[in-house]
């Protein structure tokens, strides 16, 4: 019987980030002590959010709601409380934005640090109690030289940002992360407890055969959005049509999109002027990772990254994916609003 080998140089995220940040003189450590704490956050979630059953920790939090309106899952409560927590007491953070909480989050003198972090710690919470996969969505930014931090160092555009993420937690927990050089997946190992580098270097394909949106807002598209999804399910020339995966959970729609190309939308319509998702804590870090992977994030007309939020819930369009798919939808939107 052949041995199983062992490998003894495994590349966890911290290992992979301290040589990242050995290329940088000038790197401090604080971003890896900051992504430490991140990486705490997504392992409780993980072990919770699989134990969730087990535990009682499916449904409401009691019937409160967010400012987004969305009734609180007791999961989303506990995952933002160990996210505020830990990013409070690393000392590192300034500004913290959260789905869940109403107000941006001043971390107090003698705490405060230079970075600040944008969050939805547990985004697709529909999903939860069905046990289909939900994730962390986090971005950050670097507080302005002159500022002590405040909002204004977050309500800004999301090329400022210095680092993008999410969490998956389904069947492993898959936490995908970019410095801004590069996009690169980590798989949480339960039995040691680390994140190992498992997807170096993502790089979307650059078209895809898969389209991703909720079908059930169609009668409410604007022309420009029904005529793009009609040109992938109904194509010219004898073409195979594309094929709809939608999971309902923006985490899994993206990664499965970042693995395997296509677009992935949720977009602005009749009912919903801006969309649903929101510009801070959905799409921009998002729109960050999938342009780090060669692909294209945008509302239609403008680059995602480009928009400078007005207020920290605030909502926007989004379609993004695979660069030759985006600019067929950007083509078709431009035809319209050049009509
Ligand atoms: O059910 P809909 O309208 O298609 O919306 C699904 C979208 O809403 C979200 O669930 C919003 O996230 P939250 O669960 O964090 O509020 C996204 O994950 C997902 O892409």
């Amino acid at each position: 019987m052949s041995e199983e080998k062992v490998t003894t140089d495994i590349i966890t995220l911290t290992r992979h980030v301290l040589d990242e940040q050995r290329k940088h003189k000038e790197a401090s450590g604080d971003l890896t002590l900051l992504l430490n704490t991140i990486q705490l956050g997504c392992k409780f979630v993980a072990t919770n959010v699989r134990k969730a059953r087990l535990l009682n920790l499916v449904g409401l939090a009691g019937g409160a709601t967010n400012i987004s309106g969305d009734e609180q899952k007791k999961l989303d409560v506990i995952s933002n409380e160990i996210f505020v927590n830990a990013l409070r007491s690393s000392g590192k953070v300034a500004v913290m934005v959260s789905e869940e909480d109403d107000e941006a989050i001043i971390v107090e003198e003698g705490l405060k640090g230079k970075y600040c972090v944008v969050f939805d710690p547990l985004d697709g919470s529909s999903n939860i109690d069905a046990g289909v996969n939900v994730g962390t969505i986090f971005g950050i930014y670097r507080v302005h030289e002159d500022s002590t931090g405040t909002i204004k160092d977050v309500l800004r555009p999301g090329r400022e940002m210095v680092i993008a993420g999410y969490c998956m937690y389904g069947s492993s927990a898959n936490l995908v992360i970019s410095l801004g050089n590069g996009v690169n997946g980590y798989t949480l190992d339960n039995s040691i407890g680390e994140f190992i580098l498992t997807h170096p270097n993502i790089k979307i394909p650059s078209r895809g055969k898969i389209y991703s949106v909720n079908e059930g807002n169609a009668s409410f598209w604007y022309p420009a959005c029904t005529e793009y999804f009609n040109s992938l399910k109904f194509p010219p020339g004898g073409k195979n049509p594309y094929s709809a995966r939608y999971i309902g959970s923006m985490v899994a729609d993206v990664h499965r999109t970042l693995l395997y190309g296509g677009i992935f939308a949720y977009p602005a319509d009749k009912k919903s002027k801006n969309g649903k998702l929101r510009l801070l804590y959905e799409c921009f870090p998002m729109a960050f990772l999938v342009e780090q992977a060669g692909g294209q994030a945008t509302t239609g007309t403008t680059r995602v990254l480009d928009i400078v939020p007005t207020e920290i819930h605030a909502r926007a369009p989004i379609f993004l994916g695979s660069k030759d798919d985006v600019e067929d939808l950007k083509n078709i939107y431009a035809k319209h609003s050049a009509s």
